[in-house]
């Protein structure tokens, strides 16, 4: 869908480049995730990959067409949800969408979508008396209203309870088992784990690694077994590497000989691999 080369962007009020460089293509049909310590730069990239910020450097297709060569029909095929929710305070939710609709040649029905985030029954509720929880969600419902073949995600799960943050990653797996492709960016490493086919993670304005979830773990992680067993009485705690685990006579006589408490391959964790990768530390948004 996207296919980004050498972009270079800077804030005309700021001297040093906030993107360094960055190449990556997006699939249709995937979710990407970019990932990166605060103010690496991945809202502004989501910002210049939407036209909102259009003075850059390098080169950005979509569909095979150069970024800058689309009109407003490129608002037709996209759709966008970020952090700060976008709607008319005194107007109720279902006005709101009555006015987006109009904005767009194809729609969703609206009443359909309240119904998937739960807001329903609040539709004649002006959204000033939302919860932030409902302004999240409800930024969800516009950012599908025109029935987009891309969607870009800023946090989508940041402050919603466990329950709407599932509604909500089960529809963006809905999403794009339909053929939709997402981009979005997230500190939430679950949702990474469970929602990302890759990810990027980005460092100082560039991008130092492009991989699935799955793959980063087996490169980073340990290849090691542990096994904890109870012996004579005794707790005992021994680690065995999985290469040869299979002729590993000791790692038999262990499972053979005692009650084995826990057993886990020692993979690391993607809050790890951030880290180790970026170098940053990641904050956890509640
Ligand atoms: N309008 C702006 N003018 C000047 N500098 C800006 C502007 N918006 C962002 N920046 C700077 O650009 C850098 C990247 O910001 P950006 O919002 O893209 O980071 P981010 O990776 O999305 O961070 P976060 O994870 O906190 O959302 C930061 O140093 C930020 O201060």
């Amino acid at each position: 869908m996207f296919k980004v080369e050498n972009l270079h962007f800077t804030y005309p009020k700021n001297k040093e480049e906030t993107i360094k460089g960055l190449d990556f293509e997006i699939q249709q049909g995937e979710i990407f995730g970019l990932l990166g310590p605060s103010g690496v730069g991945k809202s502004t990239t989501q910002k210049i990959l939407i036209k909102i910020l259009r003075d850059f450097d390098g080169s950005i297709t979509y569909k095979g067409k150069n970024l800058k060569d689309y009109g407003r029909d490129f608002y037709e095929e996209i759709g966008v949800g970020f952090e700060v929710p976008v709607h008319f305070s005194k107007l109720t939710a279902m006005e709101n969408l009555e006015f987006f609709m109009k904005l767009y040649k194809n729609h969703e029905a609206p009443e359909e979508l309240l119904k998937k985030l739960g807001l329903y029954e609040d539709r004649n509720k002006k959204i000033a008396e939302f919860s932030r929880g409902m302004k999240i969600r409800m930024n969800f419902v516009k950012a599908l209203l025109n029935k987009p073949k891309m969607l870009f995600l800023d946090e989508p799960t940041a402050g919603l309870d466990p329950k709407n943050a599932r509604i909500i990653k089960n529809l963006i797996r809905e999403y794009r088992e339909q053929g939709g492709t997402v981009i979005l960016t997230t500190h939430l490493m679950n949702d990474v784990e469970e929602l990302c086919d890759r990810v990027a993670f980005m460092a100082e304005g560039k991008i130092v690694e492009i991989n699935s979830p799955k793959n980063l773990k087996l490169q980073h992680g340990e290849r090691q077994v542990e096994v904890e067993y109870e012996k004579e009485g005794k707790m005992e705690n021994r680690v065995f590497s999985l290469d040869g685990l299979h002729e590993d006579e000791e790692f038999f006589q262990v499972v053979k000989n005692h009650r084995i408490i826990t057993m886990h391959s020692k993979e690391t964790t993607l809050d790890d691999i951030f880290i180790e990768i970026t170098g940053g530390e990641h904050r956890e948004k509640s």
